[in-house]
């Protein structure tokens, strides 16, 4: 897929319903490692869509060359209308949450969040403001003054998510945010996240090597291997119409007759051995807040 990048910088314009990312033929090499190659993609307003595939893909690579902490070999980057392939991180108008947190351990939670709206030059009310309706969202102004070691990672990682969104980001960047966590607390976290990222209606790129994950919570889902994608589309294509053989067989582990996931093939989705018919991301439907159509049930 090819896009055009000339029209990025219409985006303010009234003729368009621009992207709110755009990446065009971005690629990065390391020496003879090919980590991304020709990368182009189109994310919508609004839209959450998955970079998903096994580790070494180049997903993490693509989300910081998004971010701007690795400069690409060769390609664009559009956010928000502004062509930002030269650009520092902090001019990028995007927030992160990573999968470690990073959280400032001498800072309380409350500075935390104020951090970086500090560095953009929000004056103090207007940061306060911010700041404790934030913490209301995540449901963590009764913990405003505590250190991120007094908090549980999940409590951490709500905090993180706090300080990316109190920037008001055009775009926000998820790099495996719940990969630390255990596998109960993954999913309540998940389901937080979600409903808080659906309510701000902010666009969203994340990084998941987790299938599962992916169906449950995409718009649309990019599916790479050895840094190239693969096939782009919904839960619902991924899943019933897999592109490739590559992508039929990490998404679920079908049985592959002739060459073509069979009807009768079978998913494994958390050990249970499930039929065609029953896609995986209705198992998270009620918990992630989606209906029954595949993901989040296209917005686009
Ligand atoms: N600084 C580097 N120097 C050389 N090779 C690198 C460097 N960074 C990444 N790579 C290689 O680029 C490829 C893509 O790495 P990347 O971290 O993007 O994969 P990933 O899909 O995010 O994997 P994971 O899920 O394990 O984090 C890998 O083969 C990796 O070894």
């Amino acid at each position: 897929m090819k896009v055009n990048f000339e029209d990025v910088s219409d985006a303010g314009s009234a003729k368009q319903a621009a992207p709110i990312l755009r990446l065009d033929g971005l690629s990065k090499h390391y020496g003879d490692v090919i980590a991304v190659e020709d990368l182009s993609l189109d994310v919508a307003d609004g839209e959450f869509v998955s970079l998903l595939g096994p580790s070494g893909c180049g997903k993490t690579t693509t989300l910081r060359m998004v971010a701007g902490f690795i400069k690409p070999t060769a390609g664009r980057i559009g956010i928000a209308g502004k062509d930002v392939t030269a650009l520092p991180p902090y001019k990028r108008d995007t927030g992160m949450v990573f999968q470690n947190y990073a959280l400032f351990p001498h800072m309380t939670v409350a500075e935390n969040v104020a951090f970086g709206l500090e560095n953009l030059g929000v004056e103090r009310s207007e940061r306060m403001t911010r700041v404790h309706e934030m913490l209301r969202m995540v449901e963590l102004d009764h913990l405003s003054d505590r250190r991120p070691a007094a908090l549980s990672g999940g409590q951490q990682q709500r905090v993180a998510l706090a300080r990316a969104l109190a920037l008001q980001p055009a775009l926000l960047l998820l790099d495996e945010p719940f990969s630390n966590l255990d596998a109960q607390l993954r999913v309540r976290l998940r389901e937080d996240m979600t409903r808080i990222i659906e309510r701000i209606g902010v666009t969203t790129l994340f990084v998941t090597h987790d299938q599962e994950e992916a169906l449950a919570l995409s718009d649309r889902i990019v599916v790479m291997s050895t840094g190239r994608v693969e096939q782009i589309g919904s839960p619902g294509e991924i899943y019933e119409r897999p592109s490739s053989r590559f992508v039929a067989d990490f998404i679920g582990q079908c049985t592959i007759l002739d060459g073509t996931c069979a009807d009768a093939a079978f998913r494994s989705v958390n050990g249970l051995r499930l039929p065609f018919e029953a896609p995986p991301w209705r198992l998270f439907a009620g918990a992630a807040s989606r209906t029954c159509t595949g993901g989040r049930g296209g917005r686009s």
